[in-house]
């Protein structure tokens, strides 16, 4: 069997009712119960050949597009709540290869925290997409984070080391959610998960928040150093340019971080304190890196830090302009 949008309808209908749903399923539009909170939401594509391999397992194609959008939940503090699935396929893709892609996606969404309430299926040519909208809540009446709230005199954290996730973690993300929750709630006040690379996703924090971010050390995780032995990269450049990692990465007050790690961030056992936050003049904005270890360098000056100046993912960039996207 082939794509044939009536079957899997008839398909879908058979799923368990999703918790939050109490209006009719199968109709235009889900309406849920009311929640507490202030309502957030998000959406992501996961597209084959750009996201995942087109070889992928597809429950793990399922799975990933939901835990990506989810991990912008997490960096945002927010609870998730619920899921919509947008499938698009090829009129040639079989049907146990969209059921698989949607039970994946359904599953993972159940594990989440965020049942999937309602969702769309096209059939057109060219690669599967899958695309993934997340509704959750922000509890309480704190200032929600922002990419934009840097604040001069703050430290950067980041859950978790960065790097290598192509070798396997980036179809298996984690969502940090109960990190970013005990983050916002501990004062940080900038939040960003990590997807196109800690370089660039640090950079454009920096930006938005118009200030001088200095990273200090960058945790590289093992599987950097796994793709460094076979790509002629170094370890760092993986863990600064790869992507993929969705750990997070905040900004708040220096005792703050220190007594969250002290405590133990939740689901996040590697968090560290990777750098701080600098006011600056327009021409300083960005992420600089300031890696040297203090033993190593007598002279004063070859601590100066220096302007990050790596790759990262950017869409529709060729592999020869995607770095430097700020000038
Ligand atoms: N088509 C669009 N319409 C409105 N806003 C958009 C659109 N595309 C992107 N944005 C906004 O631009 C900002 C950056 O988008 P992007 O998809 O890069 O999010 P991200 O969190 O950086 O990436 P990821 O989804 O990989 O975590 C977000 O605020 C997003 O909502
Ligand atoms: C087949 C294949 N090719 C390349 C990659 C790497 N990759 C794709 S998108 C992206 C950034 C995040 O995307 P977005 O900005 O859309 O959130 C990265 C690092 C992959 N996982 N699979
Ligand atoms: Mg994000």
């Amino acid at each position: 069997m082939t794509f044939d949008e009536a079957r899997l309808h008839a398909w879908i209908a058979t799923w368990a009712r999703p918790a939050p749903l109490v209006g009719s399923s199968g109709h235009d539009a889900a309406v849920l119960a009311p929640t507490s909170g202030r309502p957030v939401c998000c959406t992501d594509q996961t597209v084959l050949g750009v996201h995942v391999e087109v070889d992928v397992a597809p429950r793990r194609f399922g799975a990933k597009a939901v835990a990506r959008t989810i991990s912008d939940l997490a960096a945002t503090a927010a609870r998730p709540h619920a899921t919509l699935l947008a499938l698009r396929a090829p009129q040639e893709s079989s049907e146990t290869w969209l059921r698989a892609v949607l039970d994946g996606a359904r599953r993972r969404a159940e594990a989440l925290g965020a049942p999937a309430v309602a969702g769309d299926l096209t059939c057109a040519p060219g690669p599967a997409q899958l695309s993934v909208t997340a509704l959750g809540t922000l509890p309480g009446r704190r200032t929600p984070p922002g990419r934009d709230r840097a604040r001069a005199g703050q430290v950067l954290l980041l859950t978790g080391p960065c790097g290598g996730s192509r070798a396997r973690r980036h179809l298996v993300i984690e969502p940090r959610l109960a990190a970013g929750e005990a983050l916002w709630r501990a004062g940080a006040t900038a939040l960003m998960d990590v997807s196109d690379g800690l370089g660039l996703d640090a950079d454009r924090l920096a930006r938005a928040s118009g200030v001088r971010l200095v990273l200090e050390q960058v945790p590289i995780h093992r599987d950097a150093r796994a793709a460094a032995r076979t790509s002629g990269r170094e370890p760092l450049d993986h863990a600064l340019e790869d992507g993929e990692d969705h750990e997070l990465l905040a900004t708040l007050p220096v005792a703050a971080a220190r007594r969250l790690l002290r405590d133990g961030l939740p689901g996040a056992p590697a968090a560290a304190v990777v750098g701080r936050v600098e006011g600056a003049r327009r021409a300083q904005v960005g992420l600089w890196l300031d890696l040297a270890a203090p033993e190593e360098c007598s002279d004063e000056r070859a601590r100066a830090p220096v302007r990050w100046r790596g790759r990262g993912w950017i869409h529709g960039a060729s592999d020869a302009d995607r770095s430097r996207p700020n000038g």
